[in-house]
């Protein structure tokens, strides 16, 4: 009867929400719907906080951030063939950021997938996943939840951290099991994430040349700020005087106002050093992949730390890769030089203090223009101003011009506070990096986006009022992607990348019963941001910028292809 069956018997939706439990999920992210309604429900019974998006890529993004902020695995929900594929880019962002995540969808039965019999929403989702993520499960019977949760869980976070799909046929929710037995097919995952220390030969090689330096110079990626070393990494640039370099969501590890900061000398210091030791960050595109004019003429060794061993090599030489943690490689070289070390010239320090008191002086004469209407500068100047005076907020960032200008303008001073497009450059994560950090840390968000970039995920305003989140959006409003002056030489359409003119965001936000502003001087952008962080309040301001201000694609308009070929 029901009354025994409550006694002795549990079942697939139980045993996936006791699972995650077991192994400390407190939140998911997800987005309802066929097979997996009723387990975002029960899950919500059963005391796990479950936030309901619009759009499952947004889930996916928060469950991303809320990896890279906690170091656990962040859960996103989905349906299965659409609700799973609209999940699968945050799952593959995340990987590519080696960001810890799980995205489990319900997926249509096996034997009429196998056979292709054309199931509601029927897809071979496991098939798919698998090249686009770090690793990838499917659950076929209930006894079999507990494993598979905790080898999805391990596979998250040990070792480079990255996503992991974890596919739950319709039919595994449904599936009873003797109570008892389920109980013991649980499995708490021990040690998930082993600290990997570096072979003690290979950290000696890194300080004999490190030691050989003239002009050494760390570079910190954003896997320094995921390791959560930070006292460790402190002291050991302190310690050794080496200046560094922080890359866009390694701001914070130490301030941008740090005397060793190199930030506002970022071209001199990598055309100038002579030995480069990068910690959680990969030689890629946006290191000019360690080679080029970037890097100027000069001969230079490169020190690697990081816990894939494949890394090492992937651009340039590595004279010392340093394979491990970033916590315990870091700790074994800060023992080294505390062995003994000479720090760097005055010289070096010297050329690099030189040239970054110009490069701040010729920044500050752009912040104080009070143009109208806005331009990026005059905007941004304001909100360098609210991170200052509340460096425990939360920025996360996003655009083409919004974003590359805001990293050069907006110094950081807590580590992972600053959370953006990363290693992709992908346009979307806005709203699901304002609300997995908001849920996460309960820190007042700010989201400053541009006005396309805010597009790709701008229905989650709703989201951030139903859950009464403390997220101040400022859409910087240039009326288009990058500017707002393409025509169509045809004259029958708009330019293929302006916007409505005129048009106000903030309408959207009190339309769900948010607070909306609309800011035409940097003064009236200070003052709501302001009034949005003293409020806690979800807010969004229009901030109108010139659409004649900023350049195609930001910084990085040089990857665009050219055409040669002028047509008659
Ligand atoms: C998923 C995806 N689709 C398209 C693109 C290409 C892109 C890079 S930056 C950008 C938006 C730039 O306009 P925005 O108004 O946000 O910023 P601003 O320069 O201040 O005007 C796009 C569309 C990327 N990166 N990812
Ligand atoms: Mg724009």
């Amino acid at each position: 009867s029901a009354i025994e069956a409550e006694v002795e018997l549990t079942d697939g939706f139980h045993l996936v929400i006791d699972a995650l439990k077991l192994n400390g999920i407190e939140t998911i992210y997800g987005v309802p719907g066929i097979p997996i309604t009723d387990l975002g429900r029960m899950a919500q019974a059963e005391g796990i906080r479950v936030i309901s998006f619009r759009h499952e890529q947004n889930a996916g993004n928060a469950a991303a951030i809320a990896g890279f902020l906690t170091k656990k695995p962040g859960i996103c929900l989905t349906v299965s063939a659409p609700g799973f594929l609209n999940g699968l880019t945050a799952l593959a962002n995340a990987t590519t950021n080696c960001f810890p995540m799980i995205l489990i969808s319900g997926s249509s039965e096996r034997e009429i997938v196998d056979l292709q019999q054309g199931d509601y929403e029927e897809m071979d989702q496991l098939a798919i996943a698998k090249p686009l993520c770090k690793a990838a499960f499917r659950v076929l019977h209930a006894e079999d939840i507990g494993i598979g949760v905790a080898r999805a869980i391990r596979a998250a976070v040990s070792g480079r951290p990255g996503g992991v799909y974890l596919d739950l046929p319709a039919k595994l929710f449904s599936q009873v099991v003797d109570a008892e037995k389920g109980a013991k097919s649980l499995v708490k995952v021990i040690d998930a994430a082993p600290d990997q220390l570096p072979a003690p030969s290979a950290v000696e090689r890194a300080l004999e040349v490190l030691k050989s330096a003239k002009k050494p110079l760390i570079i910190l990626g954003k896997g320094a700020a995921y390791a959560q070393a930070d006292e460790t990494i402190r002291e050991f640039i302190e310690t050794s005087g080496i200046p560094f370099l922080p890359m866009s969501m390694a701001k914070g590890l130490l301030p941008d106002t740090h005397p060793l900061s190199a930030g506002a000398a970022r071209s001199t210091v990598l055309k100038d050093s002579d030995v480069v030791l990068l910690v959680g960050a990969r030689l890629n595109w946006l290191l000019s992949h360690g080679k080029g004019k970037t890097w100027g003429d000069a001969p230079k060794k490169f020190i690697q730390v990081d816990i894939e061993p494949k890394e090492m090599d992937s651009n340039v030489e590595i004279v010392a890769p340093l394979v491990g943690d970033i916590g315990s490689v870091v700790s074994a070289l800060l023992d080294g030089v505390k062995a003994g070390w000479t720090a760097p010239s005055d010289a070096w320090i010297g050329e690099i203090k030189a040239r970054k008191e110009v490069n701040i002086a010729k920044m500050s004469q752009r912040l104080l223009k009070n143009s109208t209407p806005m331009d990026f500068h005059s905007a941004l100047g304001a909100l360098k101003q609210v991170i200052k005076e509340r460096p425990d907020a939360i920025l996360v960032n996003e655009g083409a011009n919004t974003l590359d200008l805001a990293r050069g303008v907006i110094d950081m001073y807590q580590p992972r506070k600053r959370l953006d497009v990363g290693t992709w450059g992908v346009m979307g994560i806005g709203m699901g990096f304002a609300v997995g950090a908001a849920v996460e840390t309960g820190k007042p968000v700010l989201a400053v986006e541009g006005d396309s970039a805010f597009g790709f995920s701008g229905m989650e305003v709703e989201t951030i009022c139903r859950y009464e989140l403390p997220v101040c959006i400022v859409v910087f409003n240039n009326n288009g992607i990058y500017r707002g002056l393409d025509t169509d030489p045809t004259g029958r359409d708009p330019g293929t990348t302006v916007f409505v003119k005129g048009s106000r965001y903030d309408k959207m936000m009190e339309a769900f019963g948010g607070v909306g502003y609309n800011a035409t001087t940097p003064d009236e952008l200070k003052r709501f941001v302001d009034e949005a962080m003293n409020s806690g309040r979800p807010t969004l301001i229009n901030a109108v910028i010139d659409p004649a201000a900023g350049s195609e694609s930001g910084n990085i308009g040089s990857l665009n292809p050219q055409s040669v070929v002028k047509k008659k």
